[in-house]
């Protein structure tokens, strides 16, 4: 079987602060519709990594490659230019605003003569992705504010499925919820691998991993120590992996 175009390619990318290291020689194919868990203690270069696919850092050294063309992003918004998005802990919504306004943040759209914000098509595309996307809120006129954890976490993955067309970057996406909200970000995250993206997803939690991805990604102290297939691993390869503590 031919394997399929990587969506990115990352080729021994290297990433130095003032010349101390924060990683090194990491390499990594991402596949369309699949889900690949960066795993690794603090300080280990996750968010590193994830800021360099995402156009904030530039790597030190290395290629950086979309659908097998060689990419050099100036800035974030570069790289959202080319369908990659990001979803960070802290969501960067607008509380005070409705959801489809955070829905199109930045990226509102306007209508003809007098380029006024299109309110009615933003609300009615918002609540058609909601809606498809199963994420339960009461409308997509919503204020943010109102909303729970796991409703703010379901509409910054909705608002990065509809901006995506390559690749959505998870950085710790349950951190701050409950089980039963945890539990629905996880189904939505999953439900993504059908819409053909790749996804990549940090996360502090093992089950999480073993719940949600195709293969594990481990980084150690900026060191690229492996990666497994998570069918044909376990949770104490991979806690080795972490701690270079073999049991
Ligand atoms: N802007 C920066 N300037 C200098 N050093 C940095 C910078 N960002 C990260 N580092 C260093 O790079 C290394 C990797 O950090 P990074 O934040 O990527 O790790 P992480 O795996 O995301 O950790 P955590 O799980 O704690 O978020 C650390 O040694 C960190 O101190």
């Amino acid at each position: 079987m031919t394997q399929p175009t990587p969506v990115l390619s990352l080729t021994n990318i290297h990433k130095a602060f003032d010349g101390v290291i924060a990683i090194q020689d990491f390499s990594l194919d991402l596949f369309p519709g699949e889900i690949v868990a960066l795993v690794g203690d603090n300080g280990a270069g996750k968010s590193t990594l994830i800021k360099m696919i995402s156009g904030v850092y530039s790597p030190t050294s290395g290629t950086v490659a979309l659908d097998g063309e060689k990419v050099s992003f100036a800035d974030a918004s570069s790289a959202r230019n080319r369908g990659i998005e990001v979803v960070y802990q802290d969501l960067a919504l607008a509380d005070q605003q409705p959801v489809f306004m955070n829905m199109f943040l930045g990226r509102e759209l306007t209508k003809p003569p007098f380029g006024l914000l299109d309110k009615e098509r933003m609300r009615r595309e918002s609540q058609a992705l909601v809606d498809e996307l199963d994420v339960r809120i009461p409308s997509a006129s919503s204020t943010i504010r109102d909303l729970s954890g796991g409703q703010r976490q379901g509409i910054a993955i909705a608002r990065a499925t509809h901006w995506a067309s390559k690749l959505i970057l998870l950085d710790e996406p349950t951190a701050a919820l409950g089980v039963a909200e945890t539990a629905r970000v996880e189904q939505l995250v999953a439900s993504l691998r059908e819409r053909n993206l790749a996804i990549l997803i940090i996360s502090h939690s093992l089950d999480q991993v073993f719940t949600l991805s195709d293969r594990i990604c481990v980084l150690r102290r900026g060191e690229q120590i492996g990666i497994r297939k998570t069918a044909e691993t376990d949770k104490n390869e991979i806690v080795s992996m972490i701690t270079g503590v073999h049991k």
